[in-house]
């Protein structure tokens, strides 16, 4: 029943074009060219035929999670799991699958109404990976072989405890650690892992996010490309949502920019591995080793 990984998001955007410009010119993904009359365009950073989803939309915000299941068997069982708890639950079509690569899905809600799409047998993408900025690799695969999903993603869960259970005991995700973040009263974060070595997979925060996603994070292999990616940034006048800094959690190196819209994608570097078998979870009180200088707009104004 255990959940593989975090494998693709769908992002509505007011502005797809603007959207592109900083997935392609500052984060340095590879546009994908699938057919799709809707007008959503695709992000690619690795053999997935799309990690994003870009779809116009009236506001922009997370639309929805992907989350990927090993195989038909263990996609079926948590389909069954979701419906014996009484959380609803949809049958995708063949062409909505068609149009996701996958080769079936089931949407649903958590309990706090971020909406999810768990799928298996995603279709990949043999042509090479180029990004147009000349980053190599993105860090989505451990060992060649296992497949570490796209990256992260921090929900907002006004349902913190029943959400938590949600993932925990039905999705088959296991609490990697929890932090209290200093100077926000009451603030609570649960970082978990789905059954691959990724430090966190998906987080919860106890807090709204008017765009239904707290950040979102891809990882590059050096700090040469989180600084050449920062520089482009910087070029494009992005919003650094905070300074560079090192998370303590999963030894990340990163900065957070904003993207058209608003939504913050974490980029980093170093991101530690786990054993999903025998991590035992952990409490912190603090969330970085250094850095990581929070700069909300308006927090300055
Ligand atoms: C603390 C931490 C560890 C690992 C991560 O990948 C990571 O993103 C974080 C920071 C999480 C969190 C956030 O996403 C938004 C703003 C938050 C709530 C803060 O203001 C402190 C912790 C931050
Ligand atoms: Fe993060």
């Amino acid at each position: 029943m255990a959940v593989a990984a975090s494998g693709y998001l769908r992002i509505g955007a007011t502005e797809v074009d603007a959207w592109m410009g900083f997935g392609t010119g500052v984060l340095g993904l590879m546009e994908a060219q699938r057919d799709d009359a809707s007008g959503a365009r695709y992000l690619r950073l690795d053999d997935h035929p799309f990690r994003l989803m870009i779809e116009p939309a009236e506001a922009d915000g997370l639309i929805a999670t992907g989350l990927e299941f090993p195989d038909e068997d263990a996609f079926r069982a948590c389909c069954s799991a979701l419906t014996a708890a009484g959380h609803d639950i949809a049958p995708g079509s063949e062409a909505e699958a068609k149009r996701r690569a996958v080769t079936a899905f089931a949407t649903t809600q958590d309990p706090s109404g971020n909406v999810l799409e768990l799928y298996w047998g995603r279709e990949l993408d043999y042509t090479p990976l180029v990004s147009p900025q000349g980053i190599a690799n993105f860090v989505t695969t451990y060992q060649q072989t296992g497949d570490l999903g796209f990256g992260h993603l921090v929900l907002p869960a006004l349902e913190f405890d029943a959400t938590t259970d949600f993932y925990t005991e039905i999705i088959g995700m296991g609490i990697t650690d929890i932090l209290y973040p200093p100077g926000m009263d009451g603030a609570k974060i649960h970082f978990m892992h789905a059954n691959n070595p990724r430090q966190h997979s998906l987080a919860l925060f106890n807090g709204p996010h008017p765009l239904g996603v707290v950040h979102i994070m891809v990882e590059v292999e050096t700090m040469d490309e989180v600084g050449r990616a920062m520089d482009r940034a910087k070029a494009a006048g992005s919003h650094f949502l905070a300074t560079l800094g090192r998370h303590i959690n999963d030894n990340m190196c990163s900065v957070y920019l904003l993207a058209p819209g608003g939504i913050a994608v974490e980029f980093g570097c170093e991101g530690m591995l786990i054993d999903p078998e025998t991590h035992v979870a952990t409490v912190s009180t603090e969330g970085d080793l250094w850095g990581h200088e929070y700069n909300f707009p308006g927090m300055n104004d």
